[in-house]
């Protein structure tokens, strides 16, 4: 972790402010719904599908022995590939979906907002399936925008059906070329040291720091061993590595016009370069077998104890707010907050209970002009010319734009990049919001014009952190659980009695087969 203090994607960093002052460059809108769109395909799959899959897998669904319908489900499985989806309304995110089990994430879309649709831009990670689009156009969607590689109905899968799925791009085709919608691909190069930005600052963010802090003795560079597990992983994912074959999808999903250079090139650096930034920026909140977002008062996540969420659910929303991040108006630090509530029951979203209430990051005043406020921070020393009385932090627009009410009887989270100050706690928890996932690196600073004194006093919400689990729990749990007692028993007693039934089977059959041991002895 030493490494941590002097290297950066292999080469040294100095900090964000001392390269980059002033000149902080922005992530566009576009990229921002396109790269949320693909973090949302890697929304941990919930529980209760994880389960179902696996069942099927092991063929203990409720059709045993139907062989036909074991066939489909898993053709179905291999043909549909798992899609994310960021619909925006006037330039502003107003939903985050991914596919579940049994529903496309545009039909869920649908589901969800019926024919207030209209007019909204829907940002999908896959071309959508003639399916979805019918339903979406007729909605009557502004805008359609997927990222150019293997559509939801897999082009590449070797199954009996590619021909149907060759049939549905062709249907896409017709859907797209008869409606009012436009449906394309959007896709923008990333502005001039964009991602030299993200490398620095993933690298120098508070989690990571936090953990260097705690872990000090350790030489392993982690973070750069996560970044190219990562690399690797979503350029399998998202990218078709294979020029021939991916010149092959975009001819049949009718964008032959990008398979001419330079077009084709720029097409393919452009997708690189997004999917290099979604890993940079996933691995700034690291999976780690001991560390992870933790209440550290006892008697508060015993209070909270069937409400914390899963490690992996935890990670994969504050990625989602680094990423937001990304489109700061402040010079100096951006910060991104998003908040989540968990429903009583099961969504029909791949989100499981949680949904989407709103998201936001620190900027000025919407609509204001380049030059309409200062940018000066604390460093300077007329309090006049700072920026802290205009800037709008990312907790207050998440608060401000969001598209759903918080309600008092359901849990609902924001998770923020950086400590919520002293201005925004009060509003954290006047607004009724029951958690907060933060860094806690700031926690206890006093500057003249923003300061984090009252997050450490806050009681009546819960704080996760960075931290480092009790080593007995870990190793006792899997790696992306949170550690609460509920979870503890809901996972080791079930354990525990499916091990007791395999023995109890297993002495059943014994006892059975016992005399025939006997005769062939
Ligand atoms: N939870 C938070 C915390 C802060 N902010 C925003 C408001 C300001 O735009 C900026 C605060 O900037 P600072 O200059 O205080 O941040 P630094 O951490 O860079 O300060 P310092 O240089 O003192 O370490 O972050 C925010 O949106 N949400």
């Amino acid at each position: 972790m030493q490494n941590l203090e002097i290297t950066g994607a292999g080469r040294s960093v100095s900090t964000q402010t001392d390269s980059m002052t002033g000149q902080i460059p922005r992530l566009s809108k576009v990229n921002l719904f396109t790269l949320l769109s693909l973090w949302m395909e890697l929304f941990p799959a919930v529980e209760g599908q994880r389960q179902k899959s696996q069942e099927k897998e092991e063929g203990k669904c409720g059709h045993l022995g139907d062989n036909e319908e074991m066939a489909r489900v898993s053709t179905d499985r291999k043909q549909v590939k798992k899609t994310g989806l960021v619909v925006v309304k006037n330039m502003k995110i107003v939903d985050l979906h991914c596919s579940s089990e049994e529903l496309h994430a545009g039909k869920i879309a649908l589901i969800k907002h019926g024919s207030r649709l209209k007019n909204c831009d829907l940002y999908f990670s896959r071309k959508p399936c003639s399916a979805c689009l019918k339903m979406i156009v007729n909605a009557g969607v502004n805008r359609i925008s997927y990222w150019p590689a293997d559509p939801e109905i897999s082009l590449l899968s070797e199954t009996s059906t590619s021909e149907d799925a060759k049939l549905d791009a062709k249907a896409v085709e017709r859907l797209k070329s008869n409606s009012r919608a436009h449906v394309c691909v959007l896709l923008q190069p990333l502005v001039c040291c964009m991602m030299q930005f993200v490398e620095e600052t993933s690298y120098k963010c508070d989690f990571i720091q936090k953990m260097a802090k705690t872990f000090p003795d350790t030489n392993i560079d982690f973070y750069s061993k996560c970044r190219q597990e990562r690399i690797k992983e979503y350029e399998l994912l998202f990218f078709v590595s294979n020029e021939e074959l991916h010149k092959q999808i975009l001819m049949t999903i009718g964008l032959e016009n990008l398979c001419e250079n330079p077009y084709f090139s720029n097409l393919r650096q452009n997708m690189k370069d997004l999917i290099l930034l979604l890993a940079t920026v996933a691995s700034s909140v690291p999976i780690c077998k001991h560390y992870g977002f933790y209440c550290d008062k006892t008697e508060q996540s015993n209070e909270i104890h069937n409400q914390s969420l899963p490690q992996e659910i935890a990670r994969h929303c504050m990625v989602q707010a680094r990423l937001l991040a990304y489109r700061t108006e402040d010079h100096k630090i951006g910060v991104g907050a998003v908040i989540w509530a968990e429903k009583k029951s099961q969504n029909c979203d791949g989100t499981g209970m949680m949904y989407f209430i709103g998201c936001g990051y620190n900027a000025f005043p919407v609509g204001s002009e380049y030059a309409d406020f200062p940018n000066m921070d604390d460093k300077q020393k007329d309090r006049e010319i700072r920026k802290f009385r205009y800037i709008v932090h990312a907790e207050q627009n998440a608060l401000t734009f969001r598209c759903q009410e918080i309600k008092p009887e359901e849990k609902s989270m924001i998770f923020v990049t950086k400590c919520p100050c002293d201005e925004c706690v009060p509003l954290i928890k006047g607004a009724g919001i029951k958690q907060i996932y933060t860094g806690d690196i700031d926690v206890g600073r006093k500057k003249a014009d923003i300061s984090y004194m009252r997050f450490g006093e806050l009681e009546g919400v819960s704080k996760f952190t960075v931290s480092k689990i009790h080593i007995f729990f870990s190793n006792m749990l899997p790696i992306n659980v949170v550690w609460y007692p509920a979870t503890y028993f809901n996972l080791i007693i079930p354990t525990l009695l499916k091990s007791f039934n395999k023995v109890l089977s297993q002495f059943i059959f014994m006892c059975k087969h016992l005399p025939n041991y006997k005769f062939s002895v």
